[in-house]
């Protein structure tokens, strides 16, 4: 049994504030998105990638990754994430497991997608998640609205996980619904299928604004590379 991994890479990197798409930017010579393929091309489970791309960044992203020879396929993605992804899966073949993996997230470890792609098997559906260190506070017009226990909040990353069948159904509810949800495993939620949660590991940022640059050189550096 293998997997199809489906990376978004279409988003605009605005919260970033480099004026282009994040994923180009580059992190110690090497730009994030050849970080992040990297390692699906490395791992052995792996059979496929996909990714999601701006249909004018299409060429770019194409030349980046011409020396992965797992990519088969560089999709048109969509205004948002959820659309990005749907593209993709709308037009890959059937696999036993998809998962999904933000583009901007390039120091995922093969020890999280090996305990992710195990988690999925057994429960079709899986999601990388850390433990929150931080309270957290529900804020409804600048006032606290309520304090959820921390020990049951987890802050949710991706990869995520599922067998083809379970996302498929969910993205096609999700789109006869008009729902819109902020990653894949609450589309599956909807459906009723229970999430499986595999512990994550804090290194596994998602470059989203300036500082996370700064987090991602030390994590360079702790890694020696
Ligand atoms: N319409 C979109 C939006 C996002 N993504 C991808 O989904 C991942 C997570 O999204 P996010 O971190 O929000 O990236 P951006 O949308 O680029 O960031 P911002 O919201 O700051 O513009 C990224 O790899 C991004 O390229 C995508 O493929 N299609
Ligand atoms: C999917 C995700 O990475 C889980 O934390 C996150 O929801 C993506 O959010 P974004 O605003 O699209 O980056």
């Amino acid at each position: 049994m293998m997997y199809t991994v489906i990376i978004p890479a279409a988003g605009q990197g605005r919260r970033m504030g480099c004026g282009h798409n994040k994923v180009f930017l580059e992190v110690d010579g090497i730009p994030v998105i050849r970080r992040t393929v990297e390692v699906f091309q490395a791992h052995t489970a792996c059979s496929a990638i996909y990714l999601a791309a701006k249909e004018d960044e299409i060429g770019q992203l194409t030349t980046l990754l011409h020396d992965f020879p797992k990519v088969r396929g560089i999709i048109a993605g969509g205004s948002e994430r959820q659309y990005s992804i749907y593209n993709v899966l709308k037009v890959i073949p059937k696999t036993d497991i998809v998962m999904v993996h933000d583009g901007a997230r390039p120091f995922i470890s093969h020890e999280t997608l090996d305990a992710l792609y195990e988690s999925a098997l057994n429960n079709r559906a899986a999601i990388a998640a850390v433990p929150a260190k931080d309270t957290v506070k529900v804020v409804v017009d600048g006032q606290v609205s309520s304090t959820p226990e921390r020990s049951t909040l987890w802050l949710t990353q991706t990869p995520q996980a599922f067998t083809y069948d379970v996302l498929l159904t969910a993205y096609q509810r999700a789109e006869a619904d008009g729902f819109l949800g902020t990653d894949d495993a609450s589309l599956v939620e909807r459906t009723g299928v229970i999430v499986h949660v595999a512990q994550g590991s804090y290194d596994n940022i998602k470059l989203t604004t300036p500082e996370d640059l700064y987090f991602a050189a030390a994590l360079l550096k702790k890694r020696g590379i």
